[in-house]
């Protein structure tokens, strides 16, 4: 069956059309809204997986580009925690690393040391010459106050982007570090050539550490930004109103399949940041599932990320073209990262 619809939509999904003008479309009232129910295949699912692996073919050949230079970019990831996401995370990190000829210094502080032994471990790791970024697992045990944690790591070595200074940059317009995180969500939908310019983008949480920075990134004045920012928090009146008038929705909120598809506009590009642990009848005793109700939420939108396989490896990827970027800086070798 051929679908009208289909070059509507992908006008949506490459920005030269916003959903509400698709909507508007007298071809889609006509004859597509029935060829949407009819044929789900018309809706893209973003492969993070494959995003992520071209973006870090690309750190590789910088990675090459220093060593040739006698560099070897080098990450340090610290964990002061006994959960077990927190581990596999730091784990996936490390085996990145590895795959890319990074090297990596992992290093584990018992989650009931004061924090001074978290602070003085920076405090080494800030001095050390082989080590070009550092990585503090969020979150830190609750004696330990996580601002100051932040402000402690020299912030040419914050790949992670959370010091102030890299925060104030990146407000500034002049990112040092992008958080990998919504940096990203940005790689991912260029690589599906959805255009942010012009477009209404909705981010539903603010935290420190991707709400934030996702709505920064999306309102400066560079390419995969120029959007019309919404943020939205758990103080949010009527958030189904502002999340439906979405062209582009990220949900960041850490509330396992809180959006839906009735939540979701026509046509919308949805973004699926959460990454929860439910309990399952499985192997592992639980199962990964997003912010959003996948199943009903593809219905509506033009195109979705899966958890997994969508923004998680697109997270590492950054950390390692943060962590070659950081080499980059201290070293004073160029490199041309994408
Ligand atoms: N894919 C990836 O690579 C990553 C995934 N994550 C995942 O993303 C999710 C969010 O993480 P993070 O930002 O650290 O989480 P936080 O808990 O720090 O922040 C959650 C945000 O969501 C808001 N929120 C919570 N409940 C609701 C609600 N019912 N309606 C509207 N807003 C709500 C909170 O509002 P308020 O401020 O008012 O409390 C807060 O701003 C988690 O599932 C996390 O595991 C995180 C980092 C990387
Ligand atoms: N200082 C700091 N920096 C972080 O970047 C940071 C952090 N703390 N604390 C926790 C969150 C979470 N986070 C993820 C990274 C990758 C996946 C990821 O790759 N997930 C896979 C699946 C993983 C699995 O199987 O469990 C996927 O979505 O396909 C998920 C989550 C980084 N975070």
């Amino acid at each position: 069956m051929t679908c009208d619809t289909e070059s509507v939509w992908k006008k949506v999904r490459h920005g030269t059309a916003s959903a509400a003008e698709a909507r508007a479309d007298e071809k889609f009232d006509s004859v597509d809204r029935s060829c949407a129910t009819v044929n789900p295949t018309m809706t893209t699912i973003i492969d993070g997986n494959e995003v992520a692996d071209q973006i870090q073919s690309e750190v590789s050949t910088c990675v090459d580009t220093l060593r040739d230079d006698g560099v070897t970019p080098g990450l340090a990831t610290v964990l002061m925690s006994d959960d077990g996401a927190s581990e596999t995370y730091v784990s996936m990190k490390q085996r990145t690393c590895e795959e890319l000829g990074i090297e990596s210094f992992h290093h584990e502080i018992d989650p009931d040391e004061p924090a001074e032994v978290l602070f003085d471990r920076i405090d080494e790791l800030n001095e050390d010459p082989a080590v070009h970024g550092i990585l503090v697992q969020m979150p830190v045990p609750d004696h330990v106050e996580k601002r100051a944690v932040l402000e402690r790591i020299d912030p040419v070595k914050d790949v992670d982007g959370f010091h102030p200074e890299n925060v104030g940059k990146l407000v500034a317009g002049n990112a040092r570090y992008k958080p990998c995180t919504p940096h990203g969500v940005q790689k991912m939908l260029a690589a599906y050539d959805i255009e942010t310019e012009g477009r209404d983008a909705v981010v539903v949480g603010r935290s420190d550490i991707v709400g934030k920075p996702m709505a920064n990134l999306f309102i400066q004045r560079d390419d995969g930004g120029n959007a019309t920012t919404t943020v939205c928090h758990s103080r949010t009146d009527d958030l189904a109103a502002k999340t439906r008038e979405a062209d582009i929705l990220v949900a960041a909120a850490g509330v396992p399949e809180m959006i839906d598809g009735e939540m979701v506009g026509e046509g919308a590009t949805v973004v699926d940041v959460g990454i929860n642990r439910v309990d399952a009848d499985n192997e592992k005793g639980y199962e990964l599932v997003g912010d959003v109700d996948f199943e009903s939420a593809k219905e509506k939108a033009s195109a979705i990320t899966p958890v997994p396989g969508g923004v998680g490896p697109l997270t590492i990827a950054m950390l390692m073209y943060n962590t070659v970027k950081g080499a980059s800086l201290q070293s004073g070798v160029p490199v041309d990262l994408p």
